[in-house]
C-alpha cells in the first residue's frame, strides 16, 4: 500500500465519523437511562491485493465519543439527578482537558455540543451544536477537582546529554564518595555469588587448557596463549570464557578483601591471646611476636607486609562500620580509600554504619547467595530482606529498613504492590488493544518486514540486541536485560512520606526507568499519569501495580523528567535524568493539573515553589 494514500484515505475516514456525529445532536431516547454512554468508533482500512493471502490490514482511526455530549435536551431532561451530576463534572473535565491543550485529540463529542450561552440570563442554558473539535473556550468555570492529582508529561524534548556543572559539585567527589557509589554499582552488577557458579568459574580461571568449540587456550611455558578465530561462534564462545574469568576474579577480589579483613581480626586476637597467657611480657612485644611470626609464614618483608596490614585494617574497619556486604561488593576504590586513609573520620564511619542496612537490603535481594560467600572466613548469617529491592522502604539514619506494605497499612489497611516492569493493559477498559499503540509513519513500509524505526535517532528499533540499533535509552529498551536501577524507595524527613533516592549519579539524559503501571482509564481523585496518542487518551495508575517511579515526589526545581518515548510502535513514558548525584532525593515536577484545587501544599522546599499555599 502507498503510505501517502492510506494518510489521505484515514484523514477522510476520520472526517466523515466526525461530520457525521456532528451532523446534529443525538435524539435517542435509549440513551437517557445510560449514565454516561461512550461510542468507541474503530475504522480499519483492508487491502487485499492481488493475489490470496497478501491481505493487510491497518488500523486508520480509532476514536471515543461520548455520547452524553451529543443528547438532546429533551433526552437529558429524562436522566436522573446523579446522571445530571455525572453529565456536568464530564463536560467541565473535557473542557479542561481542553484548554489546557494537553490532548492532541481529546475524545470526541462533548465541548463543542455543550456550550454555555452567554446571552442567556445567567448564562447556563444549554445548547446542542454538534461539532468534535476542542473546544477553545474558557467560558467555564473549572471544577479543579475534577482533574487534580493527573500528573502531565514534561512534553519539552529529552534532557540533553551533556554533563552540568551541579550548584553542590564544586569538588569532585571524595574517595568515600567513590567508594560508596563503587559498592552500590556492584550490587546492582553482574557479580554472580552463586556457589555453583563459584565453582565453576573456579574450575574454569586456573584450567590452563581449555577447549572452546573452536577457539584453545594453551599454556606455552608461564604463557597463555589463545588461538582462536573470530567466526560467530568462536567469539561467541571467548565472550562466555571471557566473562567467566572476569566473573571469576571479581569473585576472587572479594574473597581476597573478607580473607584479608577476617586475617587482621585473627591477629588482633593472637596478640590478645598472647597477652592472656603471658602478662608479664608487654604487649609491644607481644605483637611483635605475632608480626615476626606472620612475615615468616607469608614469606614476606617486615615493611611488606606492614604496608598490606595498613591496608587490611581498612577493610576491616570499613567492615566494622558498614558490614561485610560492604567489602564483598566493593569496587576498586577501596583500595585507595585504605591506602590513603584520609577520610577514617568518625563522620565518614557513622555515614557507612548508616549505609550497612541499606546495602544489606540490596545485596540479599539481588543477590540472595551473597552471605554464603562468608562461609570461607567462618561467618554464617541469614539474609534478611526478601523480595524484590523496592518492596524495603531504607533509613538515612541507618534504622532498620521496614517493609514497603508497613508504610501505607495506617492509611490502607488493605494496601498492597507488585512490583512489575510492562505496563499492564487494563483489559476490561481497553480490551485486548494497546492504547499507547502509535501509527508512525516512517514504519509504514518496514512494519510489514517486522521492523520499526526510532522516531527520535532514525535508526531501527528491535528487542532482539543484535538486530537493534536504537540506543537511545540503552538501559531500558533494546541492548541490556533490564535490572532494577541504582535507587532506594526511602524515608522522607521532610512530610512527604516516602520517596525516591538515587544511590548513584544519574548523568543528564540517562533514562532511570520506564513509569509502568495498569493501563486504563477514567481514574479520579487518585495519582495517575495521563498520557494521550493522537488516537486515544489513557492514564497509567500505580496503585497496586507499578514500579519505583509510583514513589517519585514532586518538586518545583525538578531533577528529573517523564517524558514521551516511542518503542516498537508502542508508547512510552521514561524518567529521564536532568543531572543527579549521588545520595539525593529524585524528583519530577507533576504539573500545574496535578496540584489544582488539591488539599496539599508543596513541601519540596525550593524558593521557586509554585503550590507552597493551597
Ligand atoms: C506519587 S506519590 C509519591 C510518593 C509518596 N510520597 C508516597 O509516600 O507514597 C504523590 C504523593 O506524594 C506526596 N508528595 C509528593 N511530592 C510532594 C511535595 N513536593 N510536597 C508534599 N507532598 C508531596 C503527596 O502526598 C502526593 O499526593
Amino acid at each position: 500500500m502507498d503510505p501517502g494514500k492510506i494518510d489521505a484515505l484515514e484523514e477522510c475516514i476520520a472526517r466523515a465519523i466526525q461530520e457525521h456525529l456532528a451532523a446534529g445532536t443525538l435524539d435517542w431516547p435509549q440513551l437517557a437511562g445510560l449514565d454516561h454512554p461512550v461510542l468507541r468508533v474503530e475504522a480499519f482500512l483492508e487491502d487485499a491485493g492481488h493475489s490470496a493471502g497478501s491481505t493487510q490490514t491497518k488500523k486508520v482511526a480509532s476514536r471515543s465519543v461520548d455520547l452524553a455530549g451529543l443528547m438532546t435536551p429533551t433526552s437529558l431532561q429524562s436522566r436522573s439527578p446523579v446522571a445530571l451530576a455525572e453529565h456536568e463534572s464530564v463536560s467541565t473535565r473535557q473542557r479542561v482537558l481542553a484548554t489546557d491543550n494537553v490532548l492532541e485529540e481529546a475524545p470526541v463529542g462533548l465541548d463543542d455540543a455543550v456550550v454555555q450561552d452567554q446571552d442567556s440570563p445567567g448564562g447556563s442554558r444549554r445548547k446542542g451544536t454538534g461539532g468534535l473539535r476542542i473546544s477553545q473556550s474558557q467560558a467555564y468555570q473549572e471544577d479543579m477537582s475534577e482533574h487534580q492529582r493527573r500528573m502531565a508529561l514534561d512534553n519539552r524534548t529529552f534532557p540533553k546529554r551533556r554533563k552540568i556543572v551541579s550548584e553542590k559539585l564544586v569538588f569532585q567527589p571524595s574517595t568515600l564518595d567513590k567508594l560508596i557509589i563503587g559498592i552500590w554499582e556492584q550490587i546492582h552488577g553482574t557479580l554472580n555469588l552463586d556457589p555453583r557458579a563459584i565453582s565453576e568459574q573456579f574450575q574454569i580461571a586456573p584450567a590452563v587448557e581449555t577447549d572452546a568449540a573452536e577457539g584453545r587456550i594453551e599454556s606455552n611455558g608461564d604463557q597463555l596463549v589463545i588461538t582462536t578465530s573470530m567466526t560467530s561462534n568462536t567469539f561467541s564462545n571467548m565472550n562466555v570464557f571471557c566473562r567467566k574469568v572476569t566473573q571469576a576474579s571479581r569473585v576472587s577480589r572479594s574473597i581476597e578483601i573478607i580473607v584479608q579483613a577476617r586475617w587482621t581480626e585473627f591477629f588482633d586476637e593472637q596478640v590478645q591471646l598472647r597477652i592472656a597467657e603471658t602478662p608479664q611480657v608487654s604487649p609491644t612485644k607481644h605483637r611483635k611476636a605475632v608480626f615476626m611470626e606472620a612475615c615468616q609464614d607469608f614469606g614476606w618483608s617486615e615493611k611488606e607486609l606492614r604496608n598490606k596490614m595498613a591496608i587490611w585494617k581498612g577493610y576491616k574497619e570499613v567492615k566494622d562500620a558498614a558490614g561485610w556486604v560492604a567489602l564483598v561488593f566493593t569496587g576498586m576504590g577501596i583500595y585507595r580509600f585504605c591506602k590513603y586513609r584520609v577520610e577514617f573520620e568518625p563522620d565518614a564511619m557513622r555515614r557507612l554504619q548508616n549505609l550497612r542496612k541499606r546495602l544489606e537490603v540490596g545485596a540479599d535481594t539481588l543477590h540472595p547467595n551473597w552471605r554464603k560467600i562468608l562461609s570461607i572466613v567462618g561467618v554464617s548469617c541469614r539474609n534478611e530482606y526478601k523480595g524484590h529491592p523496592h518492596d524495603w522502604v531504607v533509613f538515612e539514619d541507618g534504622r532498620d529498613p521496614v517493609s514497603l506494605q508497613s508504610t501505607y497499612l495506617e492509611q490502607d489497611a488493605y494496601f498492597n504492590f507488585e512490583q512489575i516492569e510492562e505496563s499492564i493493559i487494563d483489559e476490561r477498559v481497553w480490551g485486548c488493544e494497546d492504547p499507547r499503540w502509535i501509527m508512525q509513519p516512517q514504519n509504514a513500509v518496514v512494519r510489514a518486514e517486522g521492523g520499526y524505526i526510532c522516531a527520535v535517532c532514525s535508526f531501527q528499533q528491535s528487542d532482539d540486541p543484535r538486530v537493534n540499533a536504537c540506543n537511545c535509552f540503552p538501559r531500558l529498551f533494546g541492548c541490556l536485560k533490564r535490572t532494577p536501577p541504582p535507587v532506594q524507595i526511602y524515608r522522607t524527613h521532610n512530610g512527604k512520606n516516602n520517596g525516591l533516592q538515587a544511590l548513584v549519579p544519574f548523568e543528564r539524559g540517562a533514562a532511570i526507568g520506564e513509569f509502568v503501571g495498569l493501563v486504563t482509564k477514567g481514574v479520579r481523585h487518585l495519582d495517575v499519569m495521563d498520557g494521550s496518542t493522537a488516537t486515544a487518551n489513557y492514564q497509567i495508575w500505580q496503585g497496586r501495580q507499578g514500579n519505583f517511579t509510583r514513589f517519585i515526589n514532586h518538586s518545583c526545581k525538578a531533577n528529573s523528567q517523564l517524558s514521551h518515548f516511542t518503542w516498537l510502535d508502542t508508547q512510552r513514558i521514561v524518567l529521564v535524568s536532568k543531572g543527579i548525584e549521588a545520595g539525593t532525593e529524585i524528583t519530577v515536577d507533576y504539573g500545574d493539573r496535578y496540584w489544582a484545587g488539591l488539599d496539599k501544599i508543596c513541601l519540596c522546599g525550593e524558593s521557586c515553589c509554585r503550590y507552597r499555599r493551597r
